[in-house]
């Protein structure tokens, strides 16, 4: 410990009292006030800070260089103890895992998201923004004020089962699905504890917490069972595809996905992996499948959610948006939208990049060090950080740094027109190097999906309460993402 502490003295940051360390600071924190408390901290201290809580020690760093070596690094490639709340819902899946666990799951999943598959994936974002447009037509009035946060959570949620686990939910059109329900007030109480860092510790959180602990409990077991109920269903549907003659492309509905290649859902390729020559058990696909559902629902709610609500305060961009819709999708609203055209959707795409930059999905990136780091060029010179040192990378303050990027706080699409980021380690919402997220080009075409439909089908208006970030492991706005819709003619 003296050791340790002896390494980081020269590293700047808040007063740290004997033995409790900056614990007034940690007092202070909420979710809907943490980054703005870490902005005010790095604008005091520099742009790397170290502040100890008891005898944990945490650096929060918005230093390029830093996070470059951090990030790049195959060593450092253990997640921050906050993560392991996630645990009792995730398991150890690809976003917890690390060592060989992490590096053989991430091997045998990478397949999921070849172009061929996702090309695949096109056809079900398109479907289920169809149906997201027609929920979203009782609002769109051109006079209502609503937050348009639910119906685009039930409808990411829809497009990530069909596509993970090959089963249309229905979310969307049941407004009682248990599982939706069961994620909601999941995710609410993991995130209210990722803040509160003594509940992190799952036996203070159960003496403290008893009713919430119970409800976590039970949610998470209405997830799990919804997860293996599919994988049971999955697997059997394989084994009845095996016994049959060679696949053809006109599959039944049940065999839409099982064992055709192009259509693998991501359960259909878990089922068929193997490691060290045995096949997965069905707790290791269900951690996997779990994650998924996790991962690719909540950040690109958020990312989209962002989007529409900047659209609506941002006419003249949202009429750039609408003119390029028109140009490369043309005026046909019942055609469906292909990968091609998707990929022509080069302005959309500057919009949802500039919206992740002022409002990251994922605004905090943590690693555990389970060896010491050594770091060179940091705006603090070179240093070490010793092992067992939490590392948070705040994406949100890199992104609002005027040293990076010209006048940070402005909504600026254009600036990503030339992809005219100096490192490949600046502008990084879905992280970089051999952790970053799997499923960075699934989630821009949803998302390009989604909102070109959106906004070729109605104008968004600038109208009710700006939004409040708050940091609820996604970004996430306190005040909903209020606006108006009307139907364009
Ligand atoms: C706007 C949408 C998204 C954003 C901004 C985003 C961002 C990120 C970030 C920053 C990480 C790194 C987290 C860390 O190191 O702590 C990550 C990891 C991950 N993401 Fe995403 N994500 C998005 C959508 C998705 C989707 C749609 C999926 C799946 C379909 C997905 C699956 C994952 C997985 C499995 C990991 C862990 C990867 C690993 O550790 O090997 N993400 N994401």
């Amino acid at each position: 410990q003296r050791i340790r502490r002896g390494v980081l003295r020269n590293m700047p940051g808040p007063y740290c009292y004997p033995f409790i360390g900056a614990v007034q600071l940690y007092l202070q924190l909420s979710m809907n006030n943490m980054l703005d408390h870490m902005a005010k901290f790095h604008e005091q201290h520099g742009s790397i800070i170290a502040a100890w809580v008891a005898n944990r020690v945490g650096i929060s760093s918005m230093d390029l260089e830093l996070n470059e070596q951090i990030l790049a690094s195959p060593q450092h490639i253990a997640k921050h103890f906050n993560y392991t709340i996630l645990r009792q819902w995730l398991g150890t899946g690809l976003l917890l895992s690390d060592g060989r666990k992490w590096f053989v799951r991430r091997k045998i999943i990478t397949p999921a998201f070849h172009f061929k598959i996702l090309e695949q994936f096109v056809e079900v974002f398109d479907q289920q923004s169809t149906i997201l447009l027609s929920c979203l037509a009782k609002k769109a009035d051109g006079r209502n004020v609503f937050d348009v946060y639910p119906f685009v959570c039930l409808a990411a949620l829809d497009i990530i089962a069909e596509t993970a686990m090959g089963t249309k939910m229905g979310a969307q059109t049941d407004a009682r699905s248990e599982y939706a329900l069961a994620v909601n007030k999941t995710t609410k109480i993991i995130a209210w504890r990722f803040i509160k860092f003594h509940l992190n510790n799952e036996i203070l959180f159960s003496i403290l917490h008893p009713y919430l602990k119970w409800q976590q409990m039970r949610h998470i077991k209405t997830l799990h069972e919804f997860t293996t109920n599919m994988i049971k269903q999955r697997r059997e549907a394989l084994e009845r595809n095996r016994n049959v003659a060679p696949l053809t492309e006109d599959l039944t509905e049940d065999s839409h996905f099982v064992g055709n290649k192009k259509r693998m859902a991501l359960l259909d390729m878990l089922l068929q992996s193997t490691i060290d020559d045995q096949p997965l058990s069905d707790d290791d696909i269900r951690e996997e499948v779990d994650t998924f559902m996790f991962e690719g629902h909540d950040t690109i709610t958020s990312g989209i959610c962002f989007t529409l609500y900047l659209l609506s305060r941002h006419p003249e961009a949202q009429q750039k948006v609408l003119q390029e819709v028109a140009a490369v999708l043309g005026n046909d609203r019942k055609q469906a939208i292909s990968l091609r055209e998707l990929n022509e959707l080069k302005y959309v795409e500057c919009i949802i990049k500039e919206t992740l930059r002022l409002y990251p999905s994922v605004p905090l990136v943590g690693r555990q060090l389970t060896e010491d780091f050594k770091y060179t060029h940091s705006q603090i010179g070179d240093g070490i950080i010793p092992a067992g040192a939490a590392i948070l990378i705040s994406l949100y303050g890199m992104f609002r740094q005027a040293r990076y990027f010209e006048r940070p706080t402005d909504f600026m699409p254009e600036r990503h027109l030339n992809n005219g980021s100096a490192s490949a380690f600046l502008f990084i919402p879905f992280s970089a190097g051999p952790r970053n997220c799997i499923g960075q080009k699934f989630a821009m075409l949803e998302m390009k999906m989604i909102i070109a439909k959106i906004v070729r089908e109605y104008e968004l208006l600038p109208f009710g309460e700006p939004v409040q970030i708050e940091s609820n492991i996604v970004m996430r706005s306190t005040t909903g993402f209020q606006l108006g819709m009307r139907k364009r003619e």
